[in-house]
Parts: structure tokens; sequence; C-alpha cells
């Protein structure tokens, strides 16, 4: 069994989760979710796979079964070149979700993807994510496996969020629709885990990344994304009118006037309301031009997404309210393969391309119509900065300035020359920096230096411990879970004892090894198979309690606890536990939630003096601080792995913010009655986590009915 590639050559896995993603007709625009960056994953993973020294590429994605979308994207798998191929993972409901609905899944997801990469012939080189979702999973891949991760947001939580309060919607709205702070905090832990963060542009790094608290440039490389110049060209000569131009004219009276041409998702973000308002306050903009908005595919706005359907009805009242009937196209459909000639259309009535966007991270389209022969004008806010500053193909808006945007189209449609000159440029300069096979040799480059130094664990257990015959491992917390009621636990007790053929018995405490042995023989509670001390930091295994060095090897990753202990000194409200409490990798501290600032202040404190670690709070009072890789859920996993168990057959019971991601994903989670709920109200809506009715080892029994777990 290959552990790594003995050709020396590259396997590069990119996981890109949400929006429909397959390796033909990609239904861009379709809805919010599936736009830019499920083509940019498309067309990056068939560019690497042409690369001499790309032995595969994984695209990985979440696998969809749902009666309203293509049977392709329920395929496991789907070949986009012959040694690439997407792969589908399951997690969560079966349906198509909207993105942010996907955060209470994403546990599972990265779970079943560790299970599907075990399965694969050999560990994958580098796993790259794609926006703030599959960052969250990628984190705790490279967390479990050692494997290096590389990032591209696409899209930031805090840049969407700026402007969108710029906007005047309400943090609770931004919140309560987008699920704003779960991003924005995936985002900020996988930066920093990542090696290395691909940008599109310098923009993205000055103006987008640095509102983030883990900010360090030095980890991040300006690889612009490539366009297909196949795909997107000018006009040849006048072709006879095909019918997508066609269904523009049930839209204008004049179809032969140049064309202002906006192509986007129906995303509030696309802020395509402002342009349409630009146009209807402008006389001489309506005489010069129509405005073709091409934005998704619809049917029945009434069915669409919030989203969608509030961005359309909007535009619909606003064409109106300015009475722009015959002047406005907003046609309801057009095929993946009818883009590039819908730019056409455009470049040959000598027309404009606008994305007026609030913000745009980069701006594929951009790139399209650039390689049309479109001039453009484009937000001043985002990629547009760098792509015009390269491409001299157009100006600049203040996405908010009405006046700004129609002065600027005018200034382009009145003044033929600087048509041509604009044209000609982006012709040119697209061709000239954006490229895929650019982008691939960049990539390329900038990822040997990571595949130096990484140590992976090993991907098949130690001997030994393969096949064991138990299939199923009871792991539980000690305070106030197993212990707190002394007849539950006797129950409790007996029940491992009957069971124990069969099923592993596992503790996993925050308390170190000799505490826990104390309170073992105290209460006459059996020696557990497995022990996870001191807050997932340390594994022993068997009656002889060896200790699992490779765990302690592999954990001691980016642990920097002098620092650590320097930079949360001067905190009020932090009181360092007694010594007694302290290990080589926990650092503890009574936390005062008095003076002491809240957790999340703590978090970007240690963010921003870039401190790649995990830190938890326990019952409100115990704030401990391990390395990244170390947790009760990664130490978890990682003994089910060597005792090939699988999680769904692992009942993990907890109650405080140190055990969430033990509770999380795929084991059967368990919080027993007496527990602080409020530092796992947010796994509440997982339906693989059980809130008992009864406390302590009484509820770790009831939960035991509850899974009819010695019946699974
Ligand atoms: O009705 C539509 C709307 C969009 N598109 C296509 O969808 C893509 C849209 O890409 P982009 O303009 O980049 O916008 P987003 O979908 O918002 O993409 C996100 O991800 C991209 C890739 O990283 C970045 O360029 C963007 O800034 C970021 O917002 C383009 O290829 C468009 O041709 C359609 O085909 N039909
Ligand atoms: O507007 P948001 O929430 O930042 O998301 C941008 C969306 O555009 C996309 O390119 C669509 O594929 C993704 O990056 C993301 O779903």
């Amino acid at each position: 069994m290959l552990e790594h590639g003995d050709t020396g050559r590259l396997h590069i896995v990119l996981i890109s989760i949400h929006g429909l993603i397959r390796g033909h007709d990609l239904e861009l625009g379709r809805d919010a979710d599936t736009g830019g960056q499920t083509k940019y994953v498309v067309e990056l993973a068939k560019a690497l796979a042409k690369q001499p020294q790309v032995e595969r590429v994984d695209l990985i994605t979440r696998r969809i079964v749902d009666s309203d979308v293509s049977d392709d994207y329920a395929e496991a798998v789907e070949a986009l070149a012959e040694n690439a191929q997407i792969a589908r993972i399951d997690a969560g409901p079966e349906g198509y979700i909207r993105k942010e609905e996907l955060w209470d899944h994403l546990d599972s997801f990265a779970d079943n993807l560790l299970s599907w990469l075990h399965r694969q012939p050999r560990w994958p080189d580098v796993l790259h994510s794609h926006y703030a979702d599959a960052g969250y999973v990628g984190v705790r891949l490279a967390h479990l496996t050692g494997l290096p991760l590389i990032h591209t947001g696409h899209s930031l939580g805090r840049d969407k969020c700026r402007r969108l309060l710029a906007l005047g919607l309400a943090m609770e709205e931004i919140e309560q629709r987008y699920h704003i702070s779960r991003r924005i905090n995936a985002e900020e832990d996988t930066l920093s885990n990542a090696e290395l963060i691909i940008t599109s542009t310098r923009n993205e790094i000055e103006d987008q990344y640095e509102l983030y608290d883990y900010y360090t440039p030095e980890k991040m490389a300006v690889i612009p994304p490539g366009t297909d110049l196949q795909q997107f060209h000018p006009p040849s000569a006048k072709t006879a009118d095909s019918a997508f131009a066609v269904s523009l004219n049930k839209f204008l009276y004049e179809a032969d006037k140049p064309m202002i041409l906006a192509l986007s998702r129906p995303d509030e973000r696309k802020n395509i309301v402002t342009l349409l308002e630009a146009y209807g306050e402008s006389p001489r903009l309506q005489a010069m031009a129509n405005l073709v908005i091409v934005a998704g595919n619809r049917d029945d706005i009434r069915e669409m997404n919030d989203g969608a359907q509030g961005v359309l009805t909007e535009l619909l009242l606003v064409i109106d309210c300015y009475d722009l009937y015959g002047q406005v196209a907003l046609p309801k459909h057009h095929s993946a393969d009818e883009v590039a000639e819908i730019y056409r259309l455009a470049a040959a009535a000598k027309g404009i391309f606008i994305n007026p966007a609030l913000t745009e991270p980069f701006g594929l389209t951009l790139l399209e119509a650039a390689a049309s022969g479109l001039p453009l004008v484009a937000t001043e806010n985002g990629g547009p900065v760098d792509i015009i500053g390269n491409c001299h193909n157009g100006l600049l808006v203040d996405p908010l300035d009405k006046t700004a945007i129609a002065e600027a189209l005018l200034s382009i449609l009145d003044n033929p020359e600087r048509w041509r000159t604009l044209s000609a440029n982006g012709l040119r300069n697209v061709a000239r920096y954006y490229s895929w096979e650019a982008h691939t040799q960049a990539y390329l480059q900038k990822l040997q230096p990571l595949l130096q130094h990484f140590e992976r664990l090993p991907k098949t257990p130690p001997v030994g411990k393969v096949g064991r015959l138990r299939r199923q491992a009871i792991f539980t917390a000690m305070d106030n879970t197993l212990l707190g009621d002394d007849e539950g636990l006797a129950q409790f007790v007996n029940l491992i004892r009957e069971k124990r053929r069969k099923c592993l018995f596992g503790i996993a405490t925050g308390r170190r090894l000799d505490a826990v042995l104390a309170i073992l023989k105290q209460k006459r509670i059996p020696k557990p198979d497995i022990l996870i001390t001191s807050l997932g930091t340390e594994i022993y295994f068997t009656s002889q309690l060896i200790a699992d060095i490779a765990w302690s090897y592999h954990i001691d990753h980016l642990w920097t606890p002098q620092v650590l202990r320097r930079v949360l000194s001067g905190l009020p409200g932090l009181t360092p536990q007694p010594k007694e409490e302290q290990s080589r990798f926990k650092i503890s501290y009574y936390y005062d939630s008095e003076r002491a600032p809240p957790m999340d202040e703590i978090l970007t404190l240690l963010r921003q003096k870039e401190l790649s670690v995990n830190p938890t709070l326990s019952f409100g009072q115990f704030l401990d601080i391990v390395p990244a890789r170390a947790s009760k859920g990664q130490a978890l996993r990682y003994v089910a792995r060597q005792w090939n168990i699988p999680l769904e057959r692992i009942l993990a019971t907890g109650g405080s913010g140190g055990d969430c991601d033990m509770v999380a994903g795929n084991t059967l989670g368990v919080v027993v009655a007496n527990r602080h709920r409020e530092e796992l109200a947010n796994l509440s809506d997982i339906e693989q986590v059980y809130f008992a009715e009864r406390s302590n080892a009484w509820g770790i029994l009831e939960a035991i009915e509850h899974y009819d777990f010695f019946d699974l």
C-alpha cells in the first residue's frame, strides 16, 4: 500500500463544497451558490491535470440527491479527465441546500471525506480548500492527517459584511440570513492553519484579507485565474441573430442600440439595483443605450430562494418605477454556452460591460467581457482594481454613486475612439495576464516548498491494533458526566463490564493522567481501554496505559507555550491554574467571566499574534489552550482510526466547550442533562447529538437506549 506517491508526481485534492458542480454545462448563475467559484475550481482541476508534474486531481464536493436538480450531482464520482475526477461526499440532508445552511453538517463532511481519503491508494500531497466552508473542513483534515493545507477564499465574509452594513442592513439581519459569524470564524481558523493562501489579486491581500485578525501577507500569493479564450472572443463579422438576440427583442423597442450589459448571480452583493437606478435617473444614458441584465436563470421568481427572489423582485419594481419598459431587458433564461455569445452581442453593438458590485473579490465576468472585446465599468472595491489596472480597458466607479456610474458609461459610449482603444487593450492584456496555463505553473511552483517538511500521520494504523474484534466504543468525559451520581455510575460500570468484549471503553478528559488514575481508583471504575487526557493532548491505551508517542509528535506543531504565556499574561481575569493542571501541551487558566475579556476577544488576540492554537472554555470557568491539532474530538478520531472503529459506532458523551468536536460529526453524540449546555448550544440543531433528559451517568445509559447502541 503506497503511503505517498513514489512516482514523485503530485496528487492534489481540491475541496469546494457548495453549489452545483459538474464537469460540463455548469449551471452558472442558477442560484447564489453556483457562480464563479464553481467555474474556477473545475477549470483549475482540468488545468492542473494537464501538468506533467501532476499525477491525479480530485475535486471534492457535496453529493446532492434532489429532484429539483440534475442527477449528475448525485453521482459519487464523475471523470473530469483521465487523471482528474469529481468525488461527491455525503453530508447532511441529501437535498440541495443553501451554503449558509451547511455549517451544521461540515463536521460530518470532514469525517466522511477522511474516510474517503483512507480508501484511496495513497494520501494526497496537498489539500486545497475553496471558500470558508471548505476551509472549515480542510483545517480539520489537515490536523488529523498532517497534510499541508492551502486555501483560496473566493469571497470573504468580513468584506461582504462590511459592504452589506454600508448598504444599511442591520447586523442581526446579516447574521440571521448569512450566519456571517460562523463563516468569519471559519475563515480566521483557515487563515491561521493554512500554509499558503492563493488570491486572485493584490487588492484581495491589501483590502480584503487585511480585515482579518490572522493576517499574514507573507503566506499569501497572487495567482490570478485564467479564462477560456477559446470560449470567450470578440464577435466575428455580423452573424445572424441568435436565439438569445431574438429573445431580447420582446424587451427592447430599439434592439440595435448599444447595450450596457450586466451579468451576475442574482445576489444582493452584486448591487444590480443601483445600476438600474443610475440608468433610470439618466435620460441621456437611456437615449444612448439599452440596459441588459442577465441575472441567472429563472422560471417563477416566487419559487426562488429569498436572496434571489428579493433581488429580482426589486429590479422589476425599479423598472416599473422609472417606466423603463422597452429599454431594459431582464431575460429569464440563457444556457451555459450562450454566455459567450451574450458578451459578443454587446461587443458587436459597441456596448459596455458593467460590474456594479458592492465588492467583487475578483470578477471572472470582467475577464470574459475583456476577452470578448467589451470595455469595462466596474466597482472600485476588489478585484477590478487589479484587472483594469493590468488591462487598461475600462473605468472604476464607486458602486453607490449613481451619477458616477452614469457618467462613466456615457464617457465611453459617446466616444467611439475611446471605445476602440479600451476594447483593444482588453483583448491584448487579458491574454497576457489571465491564462490557466500561467496559473498552474505559478501554483505548482508555490506548492513545492510546502511538500518537503510535512510529516503525515501513517495512513494504515500500526500493526496489532488493526482488526480488533471490538467494533464499538463508548467515550465519555468525566466531570459531571461519568461522575456525579454514584448509583448511575455503578449501573454504567456494570454495563461496560458486561459489554467489554464487544465495546471499547474510553475516557476523554481535560484532567491529567495522575489525577484521572486517582479518581478511577477511588470510584472503582475499571481502567479504560483508551484514556485521552489533558484535553486530547495525551493518549494512553490498554490497561498498561502505554502512551501514544506518535500522537504527541503529531500535535507538537506550531506549539510555542512560552509565547502563549507571555501573550496571555497581561490579560485581566485569567489566573494560571496550579502546576499540577499544567502539562507540556496544555496551558490552563481560571477564567473569571466578570473580569476576563470575552472568549472571542481572546481568540482575536491569539490570531493577531499569529498563534495557531486550540483554546476552549469549559464550565464557563476553565480556559485551556492546547495545540491546534489537539482536542478530545481529534484524539478520538485518531484512536478510532487506529482501532478501526467507525465513528458511527462510537457513543461520545460530553457537555462543555472542550467536548464539542467529540460530540459533533459522525459520532453518536450525547449531552447529559446537567452539563453546560450553553457551551454546546450550537450543536442542538444537529440530529446526531442527543440531549439526554437525565443527568450524569444516567444520561449516558439513557442515550445507549436512545441510539439502541448495543444492537447497532
Ligand atoms: O447568469 C449568470 C451569472 C453568472 N454566470 C457566470 O458565473 C461566473 C460568475 O463569476 P464571478 O463574476 O467571478 O462572480 P461570483 O459568482 O460572485 O464568483 C466568486 O468567485 C469568483 C472566483 O473566485 C470570484 O471571481 C468572484 O469575485 C467571487 O464573488 C462567470 O463565469 C459568469 O459567466 C453565468 O454564466 N450566468
Ligand atoms: O456572496 P458570498 O456569500 O460571499 O458568496 C459568493 C458566492 O459566489 C460563488 O463564486 C458562487 O460559486 C462562491 O464563491 C460563493 O457561493
